[in-house]
């Protein structure tokens, strides 16, 4: 498995606008999580999104405005708004504070129904648990999955401590999809070859960091090839992780957050 020193990240075009830099659709937050949805889109905001649009409880749009006034929200419950916002995006990423009751289970389902083959979607947190549960056929677009080490064994049925790399790439084929396995020494399964990050930090072990990187997985899959946007994703999250940590105990996600056009920046080439 090939190690990730560096990456880059290209300069923008000069005859470029918002709409040339994704249009993104987050779906998660219940009454409970709804900082789960917001950590995910002010990092997809700050990584550079064009445009972004929030599917969540009614309950998170006063809280989503005042912390995120880039972003537009809709009620998740209106799935004829759903419908249409599914169909007017490039990237979804569904699951970050999604809940696991049954309101959660009609969004997921209602999101394989309509995704479009042409469309890619991040399934990150809650919904890599329900659809361990309700075992859907996979829509047939491009599929990232983004679960810590728990979520994992409950999509692939191999116990944590059973997690080896040949165990990993054989559940990988057979999903037919991308794979960030998170841990302290991340791993990205592609089709056809992996690669491990080296950096990263137990300060990172704070509530809403994972919420973050989905964030910053599925902007960065509505600006770069979908390869180069999920190794730069993942290497940029730690790397400002590590680099926060030399003068912080722990890392708030909001802070990595705050520093992620920074880091961009630093990697331009
Ligand atoms: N502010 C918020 O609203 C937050 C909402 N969150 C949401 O809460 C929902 C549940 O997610 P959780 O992950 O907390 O719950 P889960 O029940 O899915 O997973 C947590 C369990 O997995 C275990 N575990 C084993 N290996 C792990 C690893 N490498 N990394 C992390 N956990 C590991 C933990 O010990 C714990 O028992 C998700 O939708 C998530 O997005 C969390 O992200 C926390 C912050
Ligand atoms: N000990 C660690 N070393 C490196 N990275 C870590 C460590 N602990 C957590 N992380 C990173 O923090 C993120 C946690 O994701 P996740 O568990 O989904 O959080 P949440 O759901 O609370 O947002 C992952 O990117 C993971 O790699
Ligand atoms: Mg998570």
């Amino acid at each position: 498995m090939k190690t990730i020193s560096s990456v880059t990240i290209p300069k923008r075009e000069q005859e470029s606008h918002k709409g040339d830099y994704g249009r993104i659709l987050l779906i998660g937050g219940n009454a409970n999580l709804g900082g789960a949805i917001m950590l995910a889109a002010r990092a997809c905001v700050f990584s550079g999104s064009g445009l972004i649009t929030v599917s969540t409880h009614s309950s998170n749009f006063a809280a989503l405005h005042s912390r995120c006034p880039e972003a537009m929200v809709s009620d998740i419950t209106d799935l004829k708004k759903l419908s249409k916002l599914i169909e007017q995006s490039d990237c979804i990423l569904i699951g970050p504070g999604l809940g696991l009751d049954f309101k959660g289970n009609n969004t997921l389902t209602f999101l394989f129904q309509n995704i479009q083959p042409h469309q890619t979607l991040i399934i990150d947190g809650d919904a890599i648990t329900i659809l361990s549960k309700l075992k859907h056929t996979l829509p047939e677009c491009e599929i990232i999955f983004t679960p810590h080490q728990k979520e994992w064994e409950r999509l692939s049925n191999i116990p944590i401590e059973e997690q080896t790399y040949e165990k990993n790439k054989e559940a990988v084929k057979a999903l037919n999809a991308t794979v960030v396995l998170k841990k302290h020494g991340t791993e990205l399964f592609f089709r056809d070859h992996e690669y491990k990050l080296s950096i990263g930090t137990p300060a990172m072990a704070t509530g809403g960091m994972g919420d973050t990187l989905a964030g910053m997985i599925t902007s960065f899959v509505g600006q770069f090839d979908l390869e180069e946007a999920v190794i730069n994703a993942t290497y940029i999250h730690s790397y400002i992780g590590e680099k926060l940590s030399k003068d912080m105990y722990i890392v708030p996600p909001s802070k990595l957050i705050d520093e992620i056009p920074y880091a961009m920046k630093s990697f331009e080439s």
